[in-house]
């Protein structure tokens, strides 16, 4: 298949007269896996096992919040006009209203009744004031066994009342679709009264380490075995974001076993990451094995590390995203084009971290005419965000040591050159 045919994005930039495919950008080859990769189904999913999913959905308040008035404090509920004077008022306790109680006692002028945090305030109050600014009569303030409280300051109306719909009004939109749930997200939804939400399915995706050189962790190793880290680091980013991995498996460098373990895979999976293999060597079996795939492509990225590419869907719909080994390439590539795929996947309207600037706490060299993608570690001085290499800025794709410090990548765009210590660069942020 020529590029021309394939679905996806291709600026024909890319290509050049003989129809050989130059450089691409960043930009450019994430845009072609977000325009080639499928949505992943709709279903739903009860509020309690919602977090971390994209809503299909926009949701709607089921009643208001709060959903009725209620008090801020521990105090008494009162009619304000009764503390209006300086003078210390003494009102007569007629009863108690707490958290969960429907009781709705009516207030007449000299009255208060004691009430707590979150309780509903009495229909007849329009203030409450907090015990603290109260003495209770001679049985004691703090007791909460007096008759009659003195209210020692003026109160003015609506006092420590939080008002029913303040924070949300019933029908108002409180989430939309596209939204990843977070925590925060999803304890809004339920106290908005929703029970269940029309999510994306996460997508099923499985992680291939290749590389007959690699011994599971802690293995005795012999000259040029080393031990197999990269899936470790796969799974760990696919949790990171939010997707447990349905298959972490190891391929040897045999190409008809691999192909063989990708197309069983493919059957149950949305997407496969793998890494190794990518390169033009004769053991590069990832790449081989990939080769009579036609709409999988590989390709040449002007970013550093990462600049080999090579993704599209395998022949049975799966997407495999085929990585570079070096580790740094990998996680690297993971967060630039796997990350933002597999949300746009799942249909959400935010795909990139957030950029934000940090002054550089030392220098570095650039990288030049690519996008340098740069493990930092993050810091602060005097209030201002800092990013320091956590691996050498011209040894960085190898740098797995170095790189488990890192909590952030500095972004240095292609062109800009060496980093000055003190310039400020944009970082996304990735650790907690
Ligand atoms: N002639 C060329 N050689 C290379 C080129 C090139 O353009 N022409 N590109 C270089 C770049 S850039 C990269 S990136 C790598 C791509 O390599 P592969 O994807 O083929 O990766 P491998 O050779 O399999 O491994 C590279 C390196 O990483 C180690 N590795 C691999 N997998 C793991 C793992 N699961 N855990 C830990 N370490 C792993 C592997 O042992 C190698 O040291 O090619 C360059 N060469
Ligand atoms: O460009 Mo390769 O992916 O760095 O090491």
């Amino acid at each position: 298949m020529t590029e021309s045919t394939q679905r996806g994005v291709l600026a024909p930039a890319h290509v050049q007269a003989d129809g050989r495919r130059t450089t691409w950008s960043v930009d450019d080859w994430l845009a072609r896996l977000v325009a080639d990769a499928p949505n992943t189904p709709e279903i739903d999913l009860p509020i309690g096992a919602a977090f971390g999913h994209v809503l299909a959905d926009d949701v709607t308040a089921a009643h208001a919040l709060p959903l009725w008035s209620n008090s801020a404090m521990d105090g008494y509920a009162i009619r304000a006009a009764d503390a209006a004077g300086d003078a210390a008022t003494a009102l007569r306790i007629i009863g108690e209203v707490a958290a969960g109680s429907s009781a709705d006692p009516v207030i007449e002028a000299g009255e208060a009744v004691r009430i707590m945090t979150g309780a509903p305030v009495p229909s007849s109050a329009d203030a409450v004031v907090p015990v603290e600014e109260t003495s209770g009569d001679d049985r004691g303030a703090g007791e909460w066994g007096e008759s009659t409280v003195r209210v020692l300051a003026p109160v003015r109306i609506g006092a420590n009342v939080r008002a029913a719909g303040e924070d949300v009004g019933a029908g108002a939109v409180i989430a939309q679709h596209g939204w990843r749930l977070t925590a925060a997200g999803v304890s809004a939804l339920a106290a908005a009264g929703i029970a269940a939400v029309r999510v994306h399915r996460r997508p099923r995706v499985a992680v291939v380490a290749t590389g007959s050189e690699l011994l599971p962790p802690g293995s005795a190793l012999e000259r040029g075995q080393i031990p197999e880290s990269n899936s470790l680091l796969i799974a760990g980013m696919l949790r990171e974001a939010g997707i447990e991995p349905v298959a972490v498996r190891h391929s040897r460098d045999d190409a008809a076993g691999l192909a063989q373990m990708l197309a069983q895979l493919g059957d149950t999976c949305d997407a496969i990451v793998t890494t190794g293999g990518v390169g033009p060597g004769t053991h590069d079996i990832v790449r081989i094995a990939l080769e009579p795939e036609p709409d999988v492509i590989g390709v040449r990225v002007a970013m550093k590390p990462g600049q080999l590419q090579r993704a599209g869907r395998l022949a049975g719909g799966a997407l495999v995203f085929a990585l570079p080994g070096n580790p740094v390439s990998a996680a690297v590539s993971f967060e630039l084009f796997v990350r933002p795929t597999l949300l746009a996947m799942q249909g959400a309207a935010r795909i990139h971290r957030h950029r934000v600037q940090a002054r550089a706490a030392t220098g570095w060299r650039g990288a030049a005419g690519r996008l340098q993608v740069l493990p930092v570690i993050l810091g602060e001085d005097d209030g201002m965000l800092t990013c320091a290499p956590a691996v050498h800025a011209r040894r960085v794709s190898h740098s797995v040591g170095g790189y488990g410090a890192s909590d952030a990548y500095a972004i240095v765009e292609a062109g800009r050159g060496d980093v000055a210590p003190g310039e400020c660069v944009s970082v996304i942020q990735v650790g907690a």
